[in-house]
């Protein structure tokens, strides 16, 4: 069943409806699952690992062999601030982000409903993986990107994979109200997260998660948080496990933002259950730039529900982050992830974060999506000649 998270209208599964018709807000997919935890030891470790948890038909799975990605112990930035970090790399993902769980689960629901076309509005990671799915699963693909704003990995996966991509005069929110407006009108079936069938793949970062640490919760999950989408669904993944018996507790959830895009946190200094949208938001963090998060209800409900947190980072401390990881640990991520980083580091040093908590950090994408930013980062290559005298004189005034 669907159901609406603010009226608690219910929908049947197979209706193609994104919001409520009664009072407009989003909707989630309810299950009922009842197997013991031991149900998925011998299995791929993959997202369909925890197959009984996802609502689609099994026979029509539309798989790249997205989840089980990399959770990564870092000793050394944890002691450094003084907590157990881990590390939750979702660029190892089929197409570098973790839009491809949403994604396996959203467009097998396509299958499963026998929608020819399928479409979203994306600030890239979305399109990329969308474009990816779509081409595996034989249906045409549109997808609307604002115009100038997409970094260029993203952007060349979409064309690869053979999407119709429309580049829009308007950000990302703009763009998703068009795209939105053509769902409604059945020109395609609609794959951005306001389709709660995409977070019933995403969930399964949080069931990783868990089962990564041995069937306990952490103390936090710390992520960056744009349309909002990710942080709710990893806090229905975490609650469904609960629910069901295999954990004790549960994590503070804790969304980060940019300062320019940060209506959620917003909203949370003040304790509202309402967001004031941004018009013109603005960060380098591209994948994070979204001033009006469709998913804020819900994002909203894990934060207070969790006892957790939200914070602002700003753009500087996002990119020192984003280096911090890759220099200190080898991990190599877009900007948007770093968020997780930076606002860990700001929320120890405010005291938010007690000493020797628990953290696992979810950074969202690959280095590469956003080549242009890495290499701005980074240090240019020395022309040389191939010469093992030059060669020697270089290494040695470097070392
Ligand atoms: N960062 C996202 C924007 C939101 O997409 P959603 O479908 O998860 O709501 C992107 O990559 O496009």
């Amino acid at each position: 069943m669907i159901k609406c998270v603010s009226c608690g209208k219910a929908f049947e599964n197979n209706e193609i409806i994104y919001t409520c018709d009664e009072c407009g807000s989003v909707l989630e997919v309810e299950i009922d699952v009842d197997v013991p935890k031991n149900t998925f030891d011998c299995r791929r470790n993959t997202l369909w690992k925890y197959k009984e948890f996802m609502p689609v038909d099994e026979k029509k799975i539309v798989s790249l062999d997205e989840g089980g990605t990399p959770f990564c112990k870092c000793n050394k930035i944890g002691e450094d601030l003084g907590v157990d970090l881990y590390v939750k790399v979702e660029g190892s993902n089929p197409t570098g982000s973790f839009k491809d769980r949403g994604m396996s689960v959203g467009v097998t629901k396509a299958m499963e409903l026998g929608v020819d076309t399928v479409g979203c509005a994306s600030t890239g990671n979305t399109s990329a993986s969308l474009a990816a799915y779509a081409a595996r699963a034989g249906l045409r693909s549109i997808v609307l990107l604002p115009e100038g704003k997409v970094a260029l990995g993203k952007l060349a996966q979409a064309m690869f994979h053979g999407a119709e991509v429309l580049s829009v005069d308007g950000n990302f929110d703009e763009a998703l109200k068009t795209v939105s407006q053509l769902a409604l009108e059945k020109y395609l079936y609609l794959l951005n997260s306001i389709n709660p069938y995409r977070l019933e793949g995403q969930k399964s970062i949080g069931f990783e998660i868990v089962n990564d640490l041995g069937w306990e919760s952490p103390d936090r999950i710390i992520l960056p948080v744009g349309n909002a989408g990710n942080i709710s669904a990893i806090w229905k993944g975490i609650s469904e496990f609960y629910n069901a018996g295999y954990i004790e507790d549960k994590p503070m959830m804790t969304g980060i933002q940019a300062v320019g895009a940060a209506p959620i946190v917003n909203a949370f200094n003040k304790k509202s259950m309402k967001i004031d949208p941004i018009t013109n938001p603005e960060t380098i963090a591209t994948a994070i730039r979204i001033g009006d998060p469709v998913s804020y209800t819900k994002a909203l409900n894990a934060i207070y529900d969790s006892e957790g947190y939200a914070e602002t980072v700003t753009d500087d401390e996002i990119l020192d982050a984003q280096k911090l990881l890759g220099r200190k640990e080898g991990i190599g991520i877009e900007p948007a992830s770093a968020a997780s980083i930076a606002g860990l580091k700001k929320l120890r040093e405010s005291g938010v974060i007690d000493k020797g908590e628990k953290i696992v950090c979810v950074v969202t994408g690959h280095l590469l999506k956003d080549p242009d930013t890495a290499i701005k980062a980074s240090t240019p290559p020395i022309k040389v000649k191939s010469d093992v005298s030059e060669l020697k004189k270089i290494l040695e005034n470097n070392n």
